[in-house]
């Protein structure tokens, strides 16, 4: 079993600096050797992967910021992530914002076009070019890839090759009013912390899976934004929303996501090392990297 870590230095799809420093932190602190150790044949191509990429000239279209620059480095992270896949390796991006998840998730069904998606986050990351206020593009990632909205020249690259019935969420707790709209128009499966809550987070799981993945026989594309996590628990992260995911809860999806053994590809998206003081930082990198090893089979027993 063999593993590509694909560090992606970007913040290009939301304002606040230094999520770009996400891969770097990860990497440093041992993931590759980590991952050997779960016996993972790792590739890591190293710490300047799409850095060459930039713009000159990009200024916002309607409300989107940033459009060019996001749109011509997910194109590149879809690219590397496909041909990842197409060499047999399980594609573990490192971000860097959950824009790239664009970039990841047309990568994955590249190769394998009947792949589901579990999204985990506090947001649903659903907001068109009409929808949404902040102009973020990391509240954008899902929209493009349903091919919902307004179409916007610059990501015309992006196929709408997922369906909503291939989606689900878990851990949603702050979703705008479009966004709301859209998941109940589009039949969307969401479970938010209310049902984490009132089911647990097995049966949770149990019912995303059995929603998007019945028969256990599709393969399984996991992006997780860490700020699903509670911010006590992951901390350093753009866009924090307390009432999260406990440190099991994220690691029992994780665990339970590998255990179907469908897992194809999967994403760690959002620690932002530059934000709080150093301890937490660090606790937020260290969450990270077990919440990859836990979706790439590391059991407690
Ligand atoms: N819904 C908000 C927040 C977006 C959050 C994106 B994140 O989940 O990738 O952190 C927006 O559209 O700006
Ligand atoms: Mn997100
Ligand atoms: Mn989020
Ligand atoms: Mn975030």
């Amino acid at each position: 079993k063999a593993v590509a870590i694909v560090g992606c230095p970007f913040s290009g799809g939301q304002p606040k600096l230094g999520v770009d420093g996400g891969p770097i932190h990860l990497v440093e602190a041992g993931l590759p050797e980590q991952l050997a150790e779960l016996g993972w044949k790792v590739q890591f191509d190293g710490h300047h992967q799409f850095e060459d990429i930039n713009t000159q000239d990009d200024p916002p279209i309607g409300k989107l910021k940033n459009p060019r620059l996001v749109s011509r480095v997910c194109k590149a992270v879809a690219d590397v992530v496909g041909n990842h896949a197409k060499n047999g390796q399980l594609p573990l991006t490192l971000g860097g914002d959950h824009s790239l998840a664009m970039g990841t998730i047309s990568g994955t069904l590249q190769k394998y076009p009947d792949a589901c998606v579990i999204w985990v986050d506090a947001h649903a990351d659903l907001n068109t070019a009409e929808t949404t206020d902040s102009g973020n593009i990391h509240g954008m990632p899902v929209s493009f890839l349903l091919g919902l909205g307004p179409k916007i020249e610059e990501f015309s690259w992006v196929q709408p090759l997922l369906k909503p019935h291939r989606l689900v969420y878990i851990g949603l707790r702050d979703v705008d009013v479009g966004e709301r709209r859209l998941l109940r128009e589009n039949g969307i499966k969401a479970y938010s912390m209310h049902e984490v809550d009132k089911y647990g987070i097995g049966r949770v799981v149990e019912m995303a899976l059995d929603h998007v993945n019945p028969g256990r026989k599709l393969p399984i594309h996991l992006s997780f934004d860490v700020d699903a996590l509670d911010p006590t628990v992951a901390p350093s992260t753009g866009t924090p929303v307390r009432g999260g995911l406990t440190f099991r809860e994220g690691h029992y999806i994780c665990e339970a996501v590998y255990e179907t053994g469908c897992l194809v590809a999967l994403d760690i998206m959002e620690v932002n090392p530059s934000l709080e003081d150093t301890a937490s930082v660090k606790q937020t990198v260290a969450v990270g990297c077990s919440l990859a090893r836990a979706a790439l089979g590391e059991t407690l027993l």
